[in-house]
């Protein structure tokens, strides 16, 4: 390999490394990852972020109009300073593509579908077989392996899906909502699958998801995609457990409330009416009075009551972990409903449904709400 582009990084250890942007008609991708070998990192991003596209230009489906793609400190595309291209042509990219659609030979059996990339590596006949019935006996299917696809449920049409991925050793796994369409059992046992194999193989992998799960059963390190950039990306504890913008935290599925150091190691948050400040108190850095800080809680960890008679919202007085409320929007949410105020409207509380029929919850109807400063996490902000 010669030219200017083929540059090695750090070694063949390095893992995937990327900075580039990506274009689709008038939408651009802007990212810059780096997956350790053996490591998998989650890629959450609402619909329409870009996850797609970020994997089809690390795959090589799309040119980067700028910047690199580079697996194990080689080169897979790089736009050189005078503009032009240079890459590795995609059946010599050694990246396995796993997307929602299994995308099987329908003509080839289950075997003969794994046995095709080391195949067409060059493989002799028999050898390839072997290696596709060892990879089809890994994701639990070497019972079925004269199967076609049509004789196979969609759960072990993906398990043979990711034995083909495997068969042709590849260097970096990209795999875009592979539990997207399966059942919740099937799914499962695809996460459990999912999380032994790159690990065992040190292969890099990049899990596209729009499920925070995912990351977390699966990710140690996580990056949030939106409108094509990433925002917020680290290890998925932090990521979703403090999330930097309340868009993060929406996607994560907790409450980011924005206030100000209160002198007594908690947030002061303004209502929105203007008429109360709420403090919440929690765990995590200390704060510093006056400056910005947020508060993240997750809606379920609220305690809900109705306000006791004459309760009043405002109060010269702020309230430390707990606050009044008027229902200003009532949504169902898992197990139960969502609550949200007229004061906080941005912060959602969830209540069981049992207990949501005992508080006879209507808009307009006046709570109580409180909150151990244990299920608070507290964070200055830079
Ligand atoms: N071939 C295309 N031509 C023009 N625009 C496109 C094309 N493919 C995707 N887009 C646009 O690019 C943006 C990102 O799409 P992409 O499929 O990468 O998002 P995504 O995060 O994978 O979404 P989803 O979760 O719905 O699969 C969208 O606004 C989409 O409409």
């Amino acid at each position: 390999m010669t030219g200017s582009g083929a540059s090695t990084g750090a070694g063949a250890s390095a893992g995937l490394e990327a900075a580039f942007t990506a274009t689709v008609g008038s939408f651009t991708v802007e990212a810059e990852l780096a997956v350790a070998p053996g490591e998998i990192v989650a890629v959450l991003g609402p619909n329409g972020a870009g996850k797609s596209t970020l994997l089809a230009a690390i795959a090589g489906h799309l040119a980067p109009p700028t910047g690199f793609v580079r697996v194990g400190g080689r080169d897979l595309a790089r736009r050189r300073s005078d503009g032009s291209l240079w890459e590795v042509p995609l059946e010599r990219r050694r990246v396995g593509l796993l997307g929602q659609q299994p995308l099987l030979f329908p003509h080839l059996s289950a075997l003969e579908n794994v046995a095709f990339g080391p195949r067409a590596q060059g493989g002799h006949a028999a050898a390839s077989r072997r290696t596709a019935l060892r990879r089809l006996e890994e994701v639990g299917l070497a019972d079925l392996a004269e199967r076609r696809p049509a004789e196979l449920s969609g759960g072990q049409q993906q398990r043979v899906a990711i034995a083909r991925a495997l068969a042709a050793r590849p260097e970096l796994l990209l795999l875009d909502e592979p539990f997207a369409s399966l059942d919740v059992q099937t799914a499962s046992d695809m996460r459990r699958l999912i999380a032994t194999l790159p690990g065992d193989e040190r292969i890099p992998t990049l899990l596209v998801t729009h499920d925070p799960l995912d990351a977390i059963v699966l990710a140690r390190r996580a990056a949030i995609l939106h409108d094509g950039r990433i925002v917020q990306q680290g290890a998925t504890a932090e990521v979703l457990g403090h999330p930097a913008t309340p868009f993060v935290a929406a996607l994560a599925g907790v409450n980011l409330a924005a206030g100000v150091g209160s002198g007594d190691d908690g947030v002061a948050i303004t209502a929105a009416t203007g008429d109360s400040v709420l403090v919440l108190r929690g765990v995590g850095e200390r704060l510093v009075a006056g400056r910005a800080a947020t508060a993240v809680f997750s809606p379920a960890s609220v305690h809900v009551r109705p306000a006791a008679e004459g309760a009043a919202a405002a109060s010269a007085e702020p309230s430390v972990n707990r606050w009044i409320g008027t229902v200003a929007l009532l949504r169902p949410a898992p197990g139960g409903v969502r609550i949200m105020t007229a004061e906080h409207p941005d912060l959602a509380v969830d209540v069981p449904s049992a207990a949501a029929v005992s508080l006879d919850l209507a808009p307009g109807a006046r709570l109580a709400f409180t909150i151990t400063a244990t299920d608070v996490s507290v964070r200055v902000i830079a």
